[in-house]
């Protein structure tokens, strides 16, 4: 179950789930009454299967992992594991058979997919497993590999994400999907960016930018991706995982996906002076991968055996509906949705699908596609048509009208949390397909549980308010106090009546001021009503807004002895921002019309960091004409077709002091014309250019930072440009930190020495080319060269060059810091003097100095690298290893 605050209802691990000590899954009993009372009373698993259900519920879960990154680089490393790994794991022998080595998942394109089923104890006692694991680890470490489970892989491949479209995943930590989605957004941008580089040097392009469909920004893609999550600690470990991909097309948010804001966009020029119209971002493509009980991931999450309960998924049901609507309501018509859960619970799954379809006004809004037909392969089976609901004490509810009379008689005792939107549609929605919806369940094809459902929007809608008596209970305050009176705890004292008011009707506290907080929000965004289409007709002029479409529900609230007030029976509707702001000002000022990107000019104050309060430094644009940028072009001889306004930095000042990012047009349009909205935007933009400290002043102190270098490097002129064929050069590189390229030092870098010893300081581009030989290099790669005084250096951290020397050379070596070795020989300590602008010494200072600012330039150098090593494990080390390496999702 996703995060909803700090209440115990954690499950589903990486799902959201609260972390529960470590304890050996084998050991764990796999019984829970309940929760098997409930799969086999519920008629979704044929009689037949329920034995192998049970049994693969109660069976570890392969391990399962993913190529990720761009498609040729992904290519390369799967190759390593087919060409080196498959056959020395297949030749061991185990109790005279053959050991069963990785096999790829059969349904997922490209064989990016791979799972394994080898037993524990067969992997660790042969050697072979050993290596292989070290590959694993090695290429985990920098983003080649991710380790996911199968039946998450499927919502990414479903919703068909193309290059060019705008995409939303709502609830995204810690970001398996979202990188998959990434990946999508970028496919075959490799090649067309060099195409259109091509082309464009070669005269045969005109002035506007080229590219095909999606691709038509020189290549590059012009979609984007904006992954949200509420939880404010676990989207930054999406922000972590998303970063591996290095995408200027990405946009991390932080928002109750339930109530996710409206997105501005830069509106049109007026024509024939009409007013300006304001614009409202809608998407293409939408993950509503909600937080779920999670009851699917039980072959990994011991949780789930030993705290299941009818409650939980009872619990998310209206959560789990609000964020589809949202989705639903933010999707451009003829665009997708897929809902997905790890939970196997209809009243989390076919039941929202039906409420959703229900609110936004049936069938004929929206459909449920049917991907039967969609990657073949893949066993599943049918959504349901019909089911039961179970209770907080473990009774069994066919319908609706059976609570109602259970509760007319008895009261509403063990019923507060069920509502009549968790049954089987009924009346005019009772022919909506759910059998289209998709369900896997463990036993298909040895994976987790899942659940997925792909919709489309036939129409613009208007969500019907929520009916809160069909989400969320309507006890009457009279049934409520009646019950509170009657509950005692275990002594048979009354409950202290905020915890029973809560165990009644379920809002949950923190959830609620979350919601809260979000609104305020929301309510700062100038939302328009949800409605509004890109070509909404709401004049910008107008000083007031229209009424919200969705009119709020009253809400009862209960003063409790505390002061505070409880939520009861209905629950504070879930108002998507409102509109509401009538009196907010929609009138868009003339500049905005114009170019997008804020000049510094616009430059404010550093905002203030409130104590414990998560600070976002805000994110400011450069101007195309900033001093910084145009000595940076000139030194690597960059193309002017490069863009130049979509540079930023991370400082209110908008002062370039340390870093500058890049992002793409479209997140810099969002991240401008929402400045000071209210929108909780995280992250944005790839780092591109990182000062650098050295010791000539006519050298280029902005280096190119390996993240943003596949993007500029089309790109660039030759001044800068290093080529390497050979294998054996590249070894050297990635071996030693720091070869000597002065004396006859450069000799020993073969056929990159004469070109490094006569290239001036700074940083250059090293083009690694593949020579077309058997046992030469198979990949086209690139990265930043450091030219020093004395050494050359390979801007890599450290564990890529280790991965690096594990694939291409399958050697497992350590590396050579020769710096480090003369610095430890001279006592001196690690943290030599820094090398500024201000103490660097001018050209022919004496060789012994020279030296000691080398190696001082080299520490930097290293450390720099060291450092940004660091911060890839943060999250690892803070303790959310299992969100990393053990993910659920
Ligand atoms: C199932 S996990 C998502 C897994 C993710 N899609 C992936 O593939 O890595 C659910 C996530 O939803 C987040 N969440 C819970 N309630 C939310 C809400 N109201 N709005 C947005 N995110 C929410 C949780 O913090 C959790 O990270």
């Amino acid at each position: 179950m996703g995060k909803r605050g700090g209440k115990k209802s954690g499950r589903g691990g990486g799902r959201g789930g609260g972390r529960a000590p470590r304890q050996n899954y084998q050991d764990i009993p796999k019984q829970n009454e309940k929760l098997e009372r409930y799969y086999n009373e519920l008629g979704a698993i044929p009689e037949e299967e329920k034995d192998a259900f049970w049994e693969a519920l109660r069976r570890d879960l392969p391990n399962s992992f993913r190529f990720t990154g761009s498609r040729g680089h992904a290519l390369a490393v799967q190759e390593r594991l087919r060409e080196h790994y498959i056959p020395e794991i297949t030749s061991i022998q185990y109790e005279g058979n053959y050991v069963e080595p990785p096999r790829p998942v059969p349904w997922y394109p490209d064989q990016l997919a791979w799972s394994m089923t080898t037993p524990k104890n067969v992997v660790r006692r042969f050697a072979p497993f050993a290596s292989f694991q070290k590959f694993l680890v090695a290429e985990t470490e920098v983003g080649n590999i991710s380790r996911q489970e199968v039946v998450s892989m499927i919502p990414p491949l479903l919703i068909d994400v193309k290059p060019g479209m705008t995409v939303l995943d709502m609830c995204a930590a810690p970001g398996s999907k979202s990188a998959q989605l990434m990946e999508l957004l970028h496919a075959g941008e490799e090649d067309t960016m060099l195409q259109a580089a091509k082309e464009i040097e070669n005269g045969t392009a005109g002035p506007d930018p080229i590219g095909p469909e999606g691709l038509s920004d020189d290549g590059r893609t012009t979609g984007l991706l904006i992954a949200n999550d509420s939880d404010y600690k676990r989207a930054h470990m999406l922000i972590h995982q998303m970063k591996r991909l290095n995408s200027p097309n990405l946009i991390v948010t932080n928002h109750d996906a339930t109530m996710y804001p409206s997105i501005k966009l830069p509106p049109l020029p007026a024509s024939d002076g009409k007013p300006q119209k304001n614009r409202y971002l809608k998407f293409d493509r939408i993950l509503a991968d909600v937080p779920c009980s999670g009851d699917g991931t039980a072959r990994k999450n011991y949780s789930v055996w030993k705290e299941w309960n009818p409650q939980n998924a009872l619990g998310l049901h209206a959560t789990q509906a609000r964020i589809l609507v949202r989705a639903l309501q933010m999707l451009k018509v003829g665009g997708r949705v897929v809902y997905s859960t790890c939970s196997m619970n209809p009243v989390e799954n076919e039941a929202i699908i039906a409420s959703a379809i229900d609110r936004c006004g049936g069938s004929t809004n929206v459909k449920i596609v049917d991907v039967s037909n969609e990657l073949a392969g893949l066993k599943r089976a049918p959504g349901l048509k019909s089911w039961k609901v179970m209770d907080r004490e473990g009774r069994m509810w066919n319908n609706w009208q059976e609570v109602e009379e259970q509760r007319e008689k008895e009261g509403i005792s063990g019923l507060g949390r069920i509502a009549v939107g968790m049954f089987p549609p009924t009346g005019q929605n009772a022919d909506i397909p759910l059998e289209r919806c998709t369900r896997i369940y463990p036993h298909l094809q040895d994976t987790g549980g899942f659940f997925i459902t792909v919709l489309e929007k036939l129409s613009e809608i208007k969500a019907k308010p929520e009916d809160s008596s069909k989400v969320i209970p309507k006890g009457t305050v009279a049934a409520l106090s009646e019950e509170l009176d009657h509950k005692k705890n275990g002594n048979g004292e009354p409950l202290e009546k905020i915890e029973a008011l809560d165990d009644l009707v379920a809002p949950d506290a923190q959830a609620q001021e979350e919601a809260a907080k979000n609104e305020t929000v929301a309510q700062a965004s100038h939302q328009i009503p949800y409605s509004a289409t890109l070509e909404s007709s709401v004049p910008v002029t107008s000083t007031k807004r229209e009424p919200d479409d969705e009119p709020q529900l009253p809400t009862k609230r209960v003063k409790v002895e505390d002061g505070s007030e409880v939520v009861m029976g209905d629950r504070p509707v879930h108002a998507p921002p409102p509109a509401a702001g009538a009196e907010l000002e929609t009138t868009v000022p003339t500049e905005a019309a114009q170019p997008t990107v804020p000049v510094e000019s616009q430059a404010q104050p550093p905002p203030k960091k409130k104590p414990g309060q998560p600070f976002e430094e805000p994110f400011k644009y450069l101007d195309a004409n900033h001093e910084e940028l145009a000595p940076i072009f000139r030194f690597y001889q960059a193309s002017d077709r490069f863009p130049k306004d979509r540079f930023l930095v991370r400082n209110a000042q908008a002062i370039p002091t340390r870093t500058i990012y890049y992002s793409s047009a479209l997140a810099r349009d969002i991240l401008t014309q929402n400045e000071g909205q209210g929108i909780k935007f995280v992250h944005c933009g790839v780092k591109m250019f990182v000062k650098q400290d050295a010791q000539r002043n006519e050298v280029c102190r902005w280096r190119i930072q390996t993240d943003g270098l596949r993007l500029f490097e089309p790109w660039l002129g030759p001044a800068r440009s290093v080529t390497l064929t050979n294998k054996e050069t590249l070894r050297r590189l990635l071996v030693e930190m720091f070869p000597k390229v002065d004396g006859e030092s450069w000799k020993e870098l073969g056929e990159i020495g004469e070109r490094v010893r006569d290239i001036d300081m700074g940083c250059s581009i090293l083009y690694i080319e593949p020579n077309g030989q058997e046992d030469g290099l198979k990949e086209r790669m690139v990265f930043p060269l450091w030219r020093s005084l004395h050494s050359v250096n390979l801007m890599l951290p450290k564990e890529e060059r280790r991965a690096m020397l594990l694939r291409v050379f399958g050697q497992d070596v350590n590396l050579v810091n020769t710096t480090q070795k003369r610095q430890n020989a001279d006592d001196s300590p690690a943290t030599a003097t820094p090398v500024t602008e201000d103490n660097a010494e001018p050209a022919g200072v004496a060789a012994a100095t020279e030296e000691q600012a080398l190696q001082d330039e080299n520490l930097i150098l290293g450390q720099d690298q060291q450092e940004q090593m660091e911060q890839r494990e943060t999250w690892t080390k803070a303790g959310d290893e299992e969100d990393r390496f053990n993910t659920t999702v």
